[in-house]
C-alpha cells in the first residue's frame, strides 16, 4: 500500500474571469518525485502554491500529509519545505546567519543550518552577506532554507533557473539523495532534460489543465515519436535518404541530413557498414512536450 502524501482533488483557481487552474487532480506518494511542466502562464506556480497552502483554491480540495494546507496549519508547516520563485531573505545577515535564523524559527540548531548550507554547496559563502551573494548562490540559499528543518515534503518552484550547469548537476544529485531518504519532492521546471532525469512522474500543464500525467518513459514510448539518425550531408542526397528502407521523412540540418524513423535498425542496415559520423537519437521528453503543447496551441 503506497503512502499517500499529497492529494489534489478537482482543484480550480481563477484570477478575475480567467481560470488559471482548471479542475486539476493529482496525487503524490511517499518518496515520489513529481515535476510540474508547462509553458509560461500554464498555472504551475498557482497550482504548487495552492498545494503549499500559500493560495486558497476556489474549489476542490488539497490534502498534504493528512492536513489541509490552507489556512496555515501549524502542525503541517514543520513537515514541508518551500522554495518559492521570489524568496525572502534576512538581508542584513550573512548566509549562515540567515540559515541559523530560519533554523531557529523551526526550533532547529545552528548545526542544522550548517548541514543545509553544505548540502547545497554554499559552505564557502557562509560569511558573505545575503545581499552580496551571486544569483545562483542566492537560489541555493533559498533551497537550503527550505531544507533546514528536514521536511518530509519539499516544494521547489523553478529551483535550477539561475544555476550554472555544474551547480544544476550538483542540485540534481542532492535532490536524488533527498528522494532516496524517502522525502517527496514536487518541483516546477522549464528544463525538460532535468524533468526526464529526475522525475518519477511529470504533469504537463496547459492552460490550467493537466494535458499528460505519467512517467517520462511511458510518455515517451506512448507518443511513438520515433528516432532521428543524422548523417553528414555529403553522404547522399535527401531523395536518396528518403528512399532508404525504414525512413519516414528527411530534413536538412545544414551540415547533416536528419532521417526520421520508427525503425532505427532497418535504416542503419540500409546505410551499410560505413557508419562513420552517423549518430542516432531517440525521442526525449522535450519532443513529447513540444508535440503535446504544439498540438494544443
Ligand atoms: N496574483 C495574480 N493575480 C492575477 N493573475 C495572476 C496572479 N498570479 C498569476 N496570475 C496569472 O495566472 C496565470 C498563471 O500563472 P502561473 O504563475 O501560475 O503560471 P506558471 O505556469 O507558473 O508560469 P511561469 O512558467 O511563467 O512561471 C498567468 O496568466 C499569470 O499572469
Amino acid at each position: 500500500m503506497h503512502d499517500l502524501v499529497i492529494e489534489v482533488d478537482q482543484v480550480s483557481k481563477s484570477y478575475g474571469s480567467v481560470r488559471v487552474v482548471d479542475d486539476v487532480s493529482l496525487s503524490v506518494v511517499r518518496g515520489e518525485f513529481i515535476g510540474l511542466l508547462g509553458p509560461n502562464g500554464a498555472g504551475k506556480t498557482t497550482l504548487i502554491e495552492m498545494i503549499e497552502g500559500l493560495r486558497e483554491p476556489d474549489s476542490g480540495t488539497v490534502t498534504v500529509l493528512g492536513h489541509r494546507p490552507h489556512p496555515r496549519d501549524l502542525d503541517l508547516l514543520p513537515r514541508i519545505g518551500v522554495q518559492t520563485q521570489k524568496s525572502a531573505f534576512f538581508e542584513r545577515l550573512t548566509a549562515i546567519e540567515h540559515l541559523e535564523t530560519v533554523a531557529g524559527l523551526y526550533g532547529r540548531s545552528p548545526a542544522d543550518a550548517r548541514r543545509s548550507l553544505e548540502q547545497v554547496g554554499l559552505a564557502d559563502a557562509a560569511d558573505v552577506r545575503v545581499t552580496k551573494v551571486s544569483g545562483g548562490q542566492r537560489q541555493r540559499l533559498a533551497i537550503a532554507a527550505a531544507l533546514v528543518h528536514e521536511p518530509d515534503v519539499i516544494f521547489l518552484d523553478e529551483p535550477t533557473g539561475p544555476l550554472d550547469p555544474q551547480a544544476r548537476r550538483d542540485l540534481w544529485s542532492m535532490l536524488r539523495r533527498l528522494k532516496d531518504e524517502g522525502r517527496s519532492i514536487v518541483f516546477t521546471t522549464h528544463h525538460l532534460d532535468e524533468a526526464e532525469a529526475l522525475c518519477d512522474r511529470v504533469a504537463i500543464l496547459h492552460a490550467g489543465r493537466i494535458a499528460a500525467l505519467d512517467s517520462p518513459r511511458t510518455l515517451i514510448s506512448g507518443a511513438a515519436l520515433g528516432s532521428q539518425i543524422r548523417l553528414p550531408a555529403g553522404r547522399m542526397t535527401a531523395a536518396e535518404a528518403g528512399a532508404l528502407d525504414g525512413v519516414d521523412s528527411v530534413s536538412d540540418a545544414g551540415a547533416d541530413l536528419v532521417l526520421h524513423t520508427r525503425h532505427v535498425a532497418r535504416v542503419l542496415a540500409a546505410l551499410g557498414p560505413d557508419l562513420d559520423a552517423v549518430t542516432t537519437k531517440g525521442a526525449t521528453l522535450e519532443d513529447v512536450y513540444l508535440e503535446l503543447i504544439g498540438a494544443r496551441s
